[in-house]
């Protein structure tokens, strides 16, 4: 498993190192050791699956504190461009971002740390879309941001006719109207 880093020092890339044999292939798709050693230690309580089609983009989204969430996302079937924006207060990247390719090709694993809104556009025909999150789900602390906000600049690498949005998501703030995250733990 090798680590790559991103332009926020805390986003992190996990490329796993995947053995191919007749049979088709394998790799670990997650080591405690390993990713405690660049991203410290977090304790995982829930896993999530999403499947979407193609132009559904889901974000951006984050829990408020006390229920700030880190997440170690995967795709296990298609191709995303994922991206996650800091928001975190006083953060020397408030308000940047990272976005990258996560695909059943490069079997990619990015680390989203708390403190992060988080989003992800499909660019297959499907994807199945898989991740483990360090706090459980309060919609009660549910919050995010608009996708397409000016201020943040995401090239989505869709064509804007193409995105799909849920409704929550239609009508989520601006960057500049949301309270940065203030972390607890
Ligand atoms: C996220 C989540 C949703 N749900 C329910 C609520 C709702 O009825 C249905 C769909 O919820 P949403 O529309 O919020 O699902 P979705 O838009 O896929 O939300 C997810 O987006 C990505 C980008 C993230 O980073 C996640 O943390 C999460 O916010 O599933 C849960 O029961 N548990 C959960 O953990």
């Amino acid at each position: 498993m090798q680590m790559i880093q991103t332009s926020i020092p805390d986003v992190l890339l996990f490329e796993p190192k995947v053995f191919g044999d007749e049979r088709g292939w394998f790799f670990e798709s997650f080591r405690q050791d390993i990713f405690e050693q660049y991203a410290g230690c977090h304790r995982f309580v829930q896993d999530n699956e999403a499947f979407s089609r193609y132009g559904v983009l889901r974000g951006l989204h984050y829990q408020k504190p006390p229920y700030t969430q880190g997440k170690l996302v995967r795709v296990i079937q298609g191709s995303v461009l994922d991206v996650a924006v800091d928001v975190r207060k006083g953060s020397p990247t408030f308000g940047q971002y990272t976005a990258q390719l996560l695909s059943d090709q490069n079997h990619r694993i990015m680390w989203v740390p708390r403190g992060f809104a988080h989003g992800y556009a499909v660019l297959s025909e499907t994807a199945i879309f898989s991740y483990k999150c360090d706090n459980y789900y309060a919609p009660s602390h549910d919050a995010g941001i608009r996708w397409n906000d000016p201020a943040l600049g995401i090239d989505w690498r869709l064509p804007e006719s193409d995105v799909s949005l849920s409704d929550k998501d239609q009508r989520q703030p601006m960057f500049h109207e949301i309270d940065p995250v203030v972390l607890t733990s």
